[in-house]
């Protein structure tokens, strides 16, 4: 169906701590889940590969704990990983390792390439800027300095995620969760971004409202076609949004595979369980 994934994630890894030759073996006995009981270390993130398509959602589920926002926050030059790859096949980028890039480099990535929308609004946005504001910011940080296509952009986008234009200069400090995240992702979506990844972003918010919000990004998805790396604790949520997905338990990768099938035949036990527990 597709040619060439947009993003390759190769053996990524992040590990707090130095470790020890007892806790790099997965299997080792002195690992408590994803905690070595000798030296202390942390493995949250190990050994994960996967491809995202141009135009797919790619969800990624786990239980609290499990690596998720360890890893989007490495893809997201949020952290520095360990080890690993991450290629993204977009023109002069094609074939590099982003993660060692200079920090230019990752900026212009950030700008242009992805988009990011935080499970915390605190996280992506500046509160205390109008919520036009933190579109424009995005805008002129890529490079825009035309203020009459700035705010056109801007409104056009609050009126995309149903923001009325008539609160565009309130904070968004003064706005409901829902509405933050609403804002949130106008920003993430400003510069037409082909990538966009999504942490937690219904979690907390009341179940109508979550939905609400679910709906919208299948919205944009339908329209713009844009690939997304989903991740949720939530597996209602991974299978209302994602094409494929992979389970993360303790920092690993343990299922992959398409979303309606892990959702009809989970073969690993901890997926079972999540799986049963939507019925
Ligand atoms: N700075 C840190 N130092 C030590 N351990 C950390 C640090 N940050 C995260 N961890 C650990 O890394 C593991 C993965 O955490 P991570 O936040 O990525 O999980 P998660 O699946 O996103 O869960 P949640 O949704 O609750 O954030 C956890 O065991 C966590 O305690």
């Amino acid at each position: 169906m597709y040619e060439k994934p947009i993003l390759q994630v190769k053996h990524l890894q992040k590990q707090f701590g130095e470790g020890c030759p007892h806790c790099f073996d997965k299997e080792s006995v002195y690992l408590e889940k994803n905690y070595c009981t000798v030296c202390g270390t942390v493995h949250a993130v190990r050994d994960v590969s996967f491809d995202l398509y141009p135009g797919e959602v790619l969800g990624i589920v786990g239980e609290s704990g499990s690596g998720k926002s360890t890893m989007l926050q490495g893809l997201y030059f949020d952290s520095s990983m360990t080890s690993g790859a991450v290629y993204i096949n977009q023109s002069e980028l094609t074939g590099q390792n982003v993660l060692s890039l200079s920090s230019q480099q990752k900026r212009y990535i950030r700008n242009y390439i992805y988009g990011m929308v935080y499970q915390n609004p605190v996280d992506g946005l500046k509160m205390k800027f109008s919520s036009i504001g933190n579109i424009a910011e995005k805008m002129i940080a890529a490079g825009n300095r035309n203020v009459s296509n700035i705010e056109k952009r801007s409104k056009e986008l609050l009126e995309n995620v149903h923001i009325p234009l008539r609160r565009m200069k309130e904070e968004p400090q003064y706005f409901s969760g829902g509405m933050q995240q609403r804002v949130q992702i106008a920003k993430a979506l400003s510069n037409n971004p082909p990538i966009l990844f999504l942490d937690e972003v219904t979690t907390g918010l009341d179940l109508s409202v979550q939905a609400s919000v679910l709906d919208l990004i299948k919205q944009i998805q339908r329209e713009l076609h844009i690939s997304m790396v989903v991740v949720s604790h939530d597996l209602a949520v991974i299978r209302m949004l994602a094409d494929r997905s992979i389970v993360m338990l303790n920092g690993e990768v343990i299922e992959n595979g398409l979303t309606d099938q892990i959702l009809e035949d989970p073969q690993h036990e901890y997926t079972q369980q999540l799986v049963y527990s939507l019925l």
